[in-house]
């Protein structure tokens, strides 16, 4: 029995993965976190008796073998770091960590032998779309990244596309965008070593992304599409397991499936 514990639990993410640790067997809720966090905010929720529930970092007190984190990316940090310094094995599935921030967070997790994974995304299908974006852009260099979320996403771009971004520009090397005078300021995107990501939010929309590649005469686009938040949770129902035994901490979902 893995044990577990939801840091964000009050969060979409936060309650889907709840329903997820409850329905499973092999894992056991034991607790959960999310600052400001009193009992009027239990009601409904799944929490059993014996689940801690935690309103405040520094009051965590747990026997959990791993930290599921789906919480804001100005906490991911602090909270991955909590985790590893207190033995627990992190699954971070929250975005907005820093290339430099998951690098000192794979140093700690080395020196403390506490590995776990940080994924941008726990969906299967965008797991495969990076895969193909980074085999496509070998033979069809020029790409341009559309990722279109729900309007309450904190931050932009989605970190997916950042991943999809990085490996695309691992496969083709830096290249430039084409160069064209804004006469709308930010039109043409956010430029991550020469790949434009555009990033829409609109009501009615959970997580999308469409990679465009053009070549002469020719075209290829990848798409993928969560509609729903259940979507992310076969990627963490595999990356609990995994984490719980690690001793490194690894990036992306790709490298344990
Ligand atoms: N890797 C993946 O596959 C996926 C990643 N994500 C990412 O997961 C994160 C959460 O997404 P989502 O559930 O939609 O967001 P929500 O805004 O619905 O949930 C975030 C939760 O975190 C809580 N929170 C706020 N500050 C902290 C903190 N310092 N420590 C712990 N918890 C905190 C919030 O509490 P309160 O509301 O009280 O402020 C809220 O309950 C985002 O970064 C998102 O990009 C989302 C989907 C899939
Ligand atoms: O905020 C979301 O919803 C999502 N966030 C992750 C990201 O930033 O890529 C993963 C997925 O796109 C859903």
């Amino acid at each position: 029995m893995i044990k577990v514990l939801v840091a964000g639990f009050r969060g979409s993410m936060g309650q889907k993965t709840v329903q997820m640790v409850n329905d499973n067997e092999a894992f056991e809720l034991v607790g959960a976190y999310n600052p400001g966090v009193d009992t009027a905010h239990l009601q409904g929720m799944q929490l059993s008796d014996n689940v801690k529930v935690f309103g405040k970092l520094s009051d965590i007190q747990t026997d959990a073998d791993v930290w599921i984190d789906f919480t804001v990316p100005a906490a991911a940090y602090e909270n991955t770091r909590f985790a590893i310094e207190h033995g627990i094995h992190p699954v971070v599935g929250t975005s907005g960590l820093s290339e430099e921030q998951v690098k000192q967070l794979q140093q700690l997790a080395a020196e403390k032998q506490i590995g776990g994974i940080i994924a941008p995304n726990f969906g299967i299908s965008a797991v495969l779309l990076m895969k193909f974006a980074k085999e496509a852009a070998k033979y069809m260099p020029d790409a341009e990244i559309i990722e279109m979320h729900h309007e309450d996403k904190l931050d932009a771009p989605s970190g997916t596309a950042l991943s999809t971004a990085q490996m695309i520009s691992e496969a083709r090397g830096d290249r430039k965008a084409p160069a064209a005078e804004e006469t709308l300021k930010g039109v043409r995107g956010g430029d991550f070593h020469g790949v434009k990501i555009h990033s829409v939010r609109l009501p009615g929309y959970v997580a999308h992304e469409q990679v465009l590649f053009g070549s002469k005469g020719e075209a290829l686009t990848i798409r993928q599409d969560s509609f729903d938040r259940a979507s992310f949770m076969s990627g963490v129902k595999i990356a609990v397991p995994y984490a719980a035994k690690a001793t490194q901490l690894i990036f992306g979902l790709e490298n344990i499936l």
